[in-house]
């Protein structure tokens, strides 16, 4: 007998009456098919409830933060309303509205399907990226790094060129990092400014920011062809894709633009264009750095400050922030009217 034999035998010996100890019916709480563990017997009747009720909130808890993400949360707002008017008419016994909400909503759910199917997508691509277990952390960015890469865009800004910086939050992007030349290296001012500016292979894409290392350079980004909204009709691709990423995904994107010289910040499925750089540097901070680590930075002074210095660039930055109608006429225009 070889000693994989004998180690089968002895496993066989001492964990086969074990287990079937373990699923033995609990005397006075038979179970039919003998399939509950013995321990849990007294219990298992709760036991499965309260397991029930925590499969479903973790479910329900991921479907709402996959909505949210996902910038279909007016999705759920339109179905609860619904819910509510059922609710309501049931409560009030209003048969009228009950015989007509129960002749729309099937066709309407239908309608819906249909019409709000980008929404659905991004909403299961979500959840497919995540990944229903996905490990809740927050990808932790630098301070540091974060002033870095705010400082290369402003470089990048006076020397006229374009970027993309990707930063990851719970979604590590692994499928973006995938379309682009691996790096690994560390996120400094000169090298994000040396990538960017200069018409190198990687100079074309995005870089992705994982853990405060450059995880990839000259990375693709989603981009929804039959995307057609205000935003994305007045951008070209760069800005698009941003879009489509923040829309998909929790990631954080700083935008430069080679054309306007504008920088913008793209999360939670929306674009903010003409934001000061405090604005930018103080939300980059508070979607990327840890709770704690701020908290411990920020004593009250430099809180303080924070806020004076948010406020008084806020106030510059309306001042010169163009109106609706200098957008639509655009920067000719807008310069032409300046000029008089
Ligand atoms: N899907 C994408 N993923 C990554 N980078 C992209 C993508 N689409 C475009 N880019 C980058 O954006 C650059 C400029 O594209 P385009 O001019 O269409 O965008 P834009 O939004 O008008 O930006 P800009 O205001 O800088 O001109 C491309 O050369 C490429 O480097």
């Amino acid at each position: 007998m070889g000693p994989l034999d004998q180690l089968l035998a002895w496993l066989k010996t001492k964990l086969l009456p074990l287990f079937e100890a373990l699923f033995r019916p609990a005397s006075g709480n038979e179970d039919p098919d003998g399939a509950v563990p013995v321990f849990l017997g007294e219990f298992w009747g709760y036991g499965a409830s309260a397991l029930s009720v925590l499969v479903l909130s973790y479910l329900l808890y991921k479907g709402y933060k996959a909505l949210v993400a996902s910038g279909a949360l007016e999705l759920l707002y339109g179905i609860l309303s619904i819910g509510i008017l059922y609710l309501i008419a049931a409560v009030l016994r209003l048969e009228f509205l009950i015989w007509l909400l129960d002749g729309i909503v099937p066709t309407l759910l239908v309608i819906l399907a249909v019409v709000l199917q980008p929404e659905f997508r991004r909403i299961f691509v979500q959840i497919g990226r995540q990944g229903m277990l996905h490990h809740s952390h927050r990808n932790h960015q630098d301070l540091q790094v974060i002033n870095n890469m705010v400082e290369a865009c402003e470089l990048l800004v006076e020397m006229s060129r374009g970027a993309l910086i990707v930063f990851c939050r719970e979604n590590m992007l692994r499928h973006i990092v995938r379309t682009g030349t691996s790096l690994n290296a560390v996120p400094g001012t000169e090298l994000v400014v040396s990538l960017f500016a200069f018409d190198t292979p990687l100079h074309d894409g995005a870089i992705v920011l994982n853990h405060s290392r450059i995880a990839a350079a000259g990375c693709i980004l989603p981009i929804d062809p039959e995307e057609k909204t205000l935003i994305t009709m007045k951008s070209g691709t760069r800005h698009r894709s941003a879009m489509e990423l923040v829309r998909e995904t929790d990631a954080v994107v700083l935008v430069v633009s080679e054309e306007s010289g504008h920088i913008s910040l793209a999360f939670d499925g929306e674009m903010h264009s003409h934001l000061g750089i405090a604005e930018i540097l103080e939300e980059l901070d508070r979607l990327l750095i840890h709770k704690k680590e701020r908290r411990k930075r920020l004593g009250l002074g430099r809180m303080l400050l924070q806020v004076w210095r948010f406020f008084g660039e806020n106030n510059k930055r309306r001042k010169e922030r163009p109106t609706q109608k200098e957008i639509e006429e655009g920067p000719e225009n807008r310069n032409r009217t300046e000029g008089g």
